[in-house]
């Protein structure tokens, strides 16, 4: 049994060093395998440092993509969507990649599963632990959200239509899914840019309510990076991008796999 749990750790800190994911923590180890020594795994990865991993490795295949559009997407949702795709780098049918400045990030409802080597892992690892943004199964109820990145400009976007789980006022989008949404973009962004990070500081100001059901843009842009420090700016528009929403600062701190298990 010993020896079946430390042939596992080695398994997933190879698996690990090579393609990380934020979001990993101890009770996906533990509650699937008690025989594995997740502390024998965390300092194992302790000193595996995020600046390997930048630019993130998101993966365009495996499990299902949540971001890829569904009939709950309103049609200026699924415009927006076409409008950003458009310009993303494409491969012809003879293989060639034409540029496009833009890159569509799949997202999945395990952060484990962004690493290649992670989805294999999280057949393996079974939890029910889901993220936060990407747990409620009735499309269209909760975050409905597409991230695209300027790899260019080193800028980001998001198309974001509120569901009506996400109700706060009557009728308004709730101030913590809209911090939820924030914090996930610039989260994604900064994870793009920089590797395994954590949010360190969110600052929001709340310019206009965000009438629930409505499509609405996340803009995410760097500040500075500076070091192990990854400041982005934030702002929430109308889709039209003649309103704004919401604004917000946040500093995203690098930190080792290890940290990611705490
Ligand atoms: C790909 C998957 C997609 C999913 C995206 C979802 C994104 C969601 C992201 C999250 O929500 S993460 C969860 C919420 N965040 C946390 O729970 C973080 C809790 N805090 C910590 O774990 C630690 O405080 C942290 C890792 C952020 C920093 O601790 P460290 O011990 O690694 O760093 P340290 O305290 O030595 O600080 C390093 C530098 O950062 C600075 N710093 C740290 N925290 C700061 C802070 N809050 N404000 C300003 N500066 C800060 C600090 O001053 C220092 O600057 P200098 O190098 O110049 O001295």
């Amino acid at each position: 049994m010993l020896g079946r749990g430390l042939q596992m750790t080695r398994v997933i800190c190879r698996l690990m060093s090579r393609k990380l994911s934020a979001g990993l923590h101890r009770n996906i180890l533990k509650n699937m395998h008690p025989s594995i020594d997740i502390w024998s795994v965390r300092s194992s990865l302790k000193n595996i440092r995020s600046v390997t991993m930048a630019p993130w490795p998101f993966s365009s295949s495996g499990p299902r993509d949540y971001s890829l559009p569904n009939p709950s997407w309103r049609s200026e949702m699924q415009r927006l969507y076409e409008h950003y795709n458009s310009m993303c780098e494409v491969e012809t049918e003879g293989g060639e990649k034409l540029k496009g400045p833009w890159i569509r990030l799949a997202s999945y409802n395990r952060a484990l599963k962004y690493a290649p080597g992670g989805q294999c892992l999280s057949k393996f690892l079974q939890a029910k632990a889901r993220l936060f943004t990407r747990n409620i199964e009735e499309q269209g109820a909760g975050f409905e959200y597409v991230v695209f990145v300027n790899k260019q400009e080193k800028t980001c976007v998001c198309v974001f239509q509120a569901g009506h789980l996400l109700e706060g006022p009557p009728g308004l989008v709730h101030g913590g899914a809209i911090a939820t949404i924030m914090d996930s973009v610039t989260g994604t962004h900064a994870a793009y840019l920089s590797g395994p990070v954590m949010t360190a500081n969110l600052t929001i100001n709340y310019r206009s309510p965000i009438p629930l059901g409505s499509v609405v843009l996340v803009h995410s842009s760097v500040g500075e990076i500076d070091g192990r420090k990854t400041l982005l700016s934030c702002q929430v528009t109308s889709s039209d991008g003649s309103k704004l929403h919401t604004e917000a600062t946040g500093l995203f701190i690098s930190v080792s796999v290890g940290n990611l298990l705490m």
